[in-house]
């Protein structure tokens, strides 16, 4: 896998201070709330864990598995909920929990998709975000990493459902793309 990666753009040390600080904002901001953390399948799910873990208050999990994405790097434009939540969302303050929003296709989506379930309230908290791709506009409340337009892998994030394991950020070499 090493073999592969071009360059890291965020170490595990650069992850971990970063996770923590979003934890400590959604700590103070939701005090006497009623927090309910929906991770994104599967690329947000290591990012949940680490941030629920940093979070200083009663909470709940639930997860939704979306994908919009293959074995490609371009967004198919169409999201498939493969997965939905659990339980309501109803009357709840939700936070969606994803790992990287990039066109904004599936975060729109699925905020739409929410809104009509009737949360009390509704956040987005992104470890990455990539502004110039973006084609459908979010309004994003906990954003880890404004990152420039390239493809990436690491800490849950997949190409073609590898690179998911590794504990860092990374862009891959070009020749990885063409196998
Ligand atoms: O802003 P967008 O352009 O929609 O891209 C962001 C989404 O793409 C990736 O998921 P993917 O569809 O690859 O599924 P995965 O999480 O299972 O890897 C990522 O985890 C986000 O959910
Ligand atoms: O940069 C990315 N890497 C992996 N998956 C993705 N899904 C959207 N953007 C990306
Ligand atoms: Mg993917």
């Amino acid at each position: 896998m090493e073999q592969d990666i071009k360059s890291i753009l965020y170490s595990q040390e650069a992850l971990n201070t970063c996770v923590k600080s979003l934890a400590a904002r959604i700590s103070e901001d939701y005090q006497g709330k009623d927090i309910l953390l929906v991770g994104v399948l599967k690329g947000a799910n290591i990012f949940m864990c680490d941030l629920m873990r940093e979070i200083n208050l009663p909470l709940e999990i639930d997860f939704i598995a979306a994908s919009s994405y293959g074995s490609s790097t371009k967004s198919s434009g169409v999201v498939k909920i493969l997965k939905d939540l659990d339980y309501s969302i109803e009357g709840r303050d939700v936070i969606i929990v994803e790992d990287i929003i990039d066109t904004g296709l599936t975060l729109n989506y699925l905020i739409e998709n929410f809104k009509s379930r009737g949360p009390r309230s509704l956040e987005i908290c992104t470890l990455l975000d990539k502004p110039e791709r973006r084609i459908a506009p979010l309004k994003v409340k906990y954003r880890g990493f404004q990152i420039p337009d390239e493809f990436i892998v690491g800490y849950g994030i997949d190409f073609a459902e590898k690179y998911r394991n590794l504990p860092y950020i990374a862009t891959l070499k070009e020749c990885v793309y063409s196998k």
